[in-house]
């Protein structure tokens, strides 16, 4: 048994998102989002009929969340605010029950001794902000720093750590060009230009938070290593194209003022040419970045769309019940990547986890869950070893505190530590809670 001890001030949490577990998604006064819209619709829905009316009803059981939270020993919760809760029309009148909930969901959280990192952007659009063509609209800049100010007013102090936008590749990729998630774009014009207002609206978070911000302010983003399939010239280009589109897209304009040169390859025609003074807004200096890391890429030369680069199935692996590799080496890589590319920057991982079959609630109430058992001691020892090579990691948000509404996919994916029978609402700790438990208790990693 092998003991990885952490620096001592390491913060051990869980992260979640608004629309995957609080469900009342029109209580109080709350505007309707993007994922509200496309959760109804059977045509966009891959789950048909999983949506987040109900979820895991966390909007009327936040108290006792939060204090399985505390049994469980959290350091830190990680959690989105839903913009049309505050902001119901996405501008203007701000809908005081909304904030109200985010604001005894902190002061609950700070009773516990639970450190709130709190991320603005989920994926969640008001309808009212789509239907002014949402982030292809310039001004979704503004929108979004107005919105950064209502919750910068209201809870900076209380909360620390601030996160702009979670995963804007995911809000492209998934909700511009291939659809699959809200609001179920499919274009290849549309994409790049909701990209850049997406990391406009970052910048301008930003520069708004450093009006009044005393404390934190980040930028998370989905990383996967792309390991190339072979030395051929092929391989070497694809494994260049697939990184710099999911991997350097949005951390190359955060950091450096700038696009990677492969994306102008990739979109051709469908890639504008951008103002130089937007690069000024979008690169404001950042407090931290963070990463959320699942699995890997081993990528090859195809003649896939728009990449003309894709995967080659790793059969021999473990994978999760979303298809994902095991691979906690990459976990370890592409911390080392982001130091290596980006500088010393404090990074947090801010989301790790995996979904496995897990048995139904056993009896005894205990769900023994080895296979994320299993990957999340190889991920957090892979975390410690990025330490000892010189990563300034500095916490881990563990995905996800429950199970929960894993969007288009809907419920039967679960990632939870805590298993939620969502006919009855009970919460179970798995197995995996318990050795989270141990991990923070010791903080180290055990192998
Ligand atoms: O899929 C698990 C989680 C989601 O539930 C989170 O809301 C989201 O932040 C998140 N990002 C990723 C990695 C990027 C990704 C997202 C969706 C589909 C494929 C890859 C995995 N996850």
């Amino acid at each position: 048994m092998t003991q990885t001890p952490f620096p001592d001030d390491f913060l051990w949490g869980c992260a979640t998102a608004a629309y995957q577990i609080e469900g009342s998604p029109l209580a109080d006064g709350a505007g309707a989002s993007i994922w509200q819209r496309f959760s109804h619709d059977p045509r966009l829905m891959a789950a048909k009929g999983d949506t987040g009316d109900v979820a895991c009803d966390h909007y009327n059981r936040m108290a006792d969340d939060v204090a399985l939270m505390k049994e469980l020993g959290l350091q830190a919760y990680r959690f989105s605010v839903a913009w049309g809760r505050v902001l119901p029309e996405g501008t203007g009148r701000v809908n005081q029950a909304g904030l109200g909930f985010y604001e005894r969901l902190v002061d609950t959280l700070l009773a516990n001794d639970i450190e709130p990192l709190c991320t603005l952007y989920h994926w969640d659009m008001p309808v009212a902000l789509d239907d002014r063509g949402g982030w292809l609209n310039r001004d979704s800049a503004d929108w979004f720093a107005d919105y950064g100010r209502v919750l910068f007013d209201r809870l900076d102090g209380r909360v620390k750590k601030w996160v702009t936008l979670n995963e804007p590749w995911v809000v492209t990729d998934g909700g511009y060009l291939h659809g699959a998630l809200a609001p179920g774009h499919r274009n290849m014009f549309e994409a790049p230009i909701a990209s850049h207002n997406l990391m406009r609206a970052h910048g301008a978070a930003v520069k708004a938070y450093r009006e009044t911000g005393k404390h934190e302010i980040g930028l998370v983003v989905n990383l996967e290593p792309k390991y190339a399939a072979s030395d051929s010239p092929e391989d070497q280009a694809a494994q260049r194209r697939a990184e710099a589109y999911m991997n350097r897209q949005y951390l190359e304009p955060a950091i450096h003022g700038r696009y990677p040169p492969e994306l102008k390859e990739i979109f051709g025609e469908a890639w504008p040419d951008w103002p130089a003074e937007d690069f000024a807004l979008i690169q404001q200096p950042i407090d931290f970045i963070g990463v959320n890391y699942y699995t890997r890429n081993v990528t090859r030369a195809d003649d896939s769309w728009p990449l003309n680069a894709g995967p080659v199935p790793q059969t021999q692996a473990t994978h999760t019940t979303t298809g994902w590799e095991v691979f906690p080496q990459g976990l370890t890589d592409v911390l080392l990547w982001v130091k290596e590319n980006y500088g010393d920057l404090p990074l947090y991982i801010t989301e790790n986890g995996a979904a496995f079959y897990d048995p139904p609630n056993a009896e005894g109430g205990r769900v023994d869950d080895p296979l994320r058992v299993d990957y999340l001691r190889k991920h957090i020892a892979a975390i410690g070893s990025a330490i000892e090579q010189g990563a300034d990691v500095r916490g881990y948000m563990l995905w996800s505190f429950l199970d929960n509404l894993e969007w288009s996919l809907g419920y039967s994916k679960r990632f939870g530590i805590v298993h939620v029978n969502f006919e009855t609402q009970a919460r179970t700790p798995k197995n995996s809670a318990r050795l989270y438990s141990q991990v923070i208790a010791t903080n180290a990693a055990t192998l």
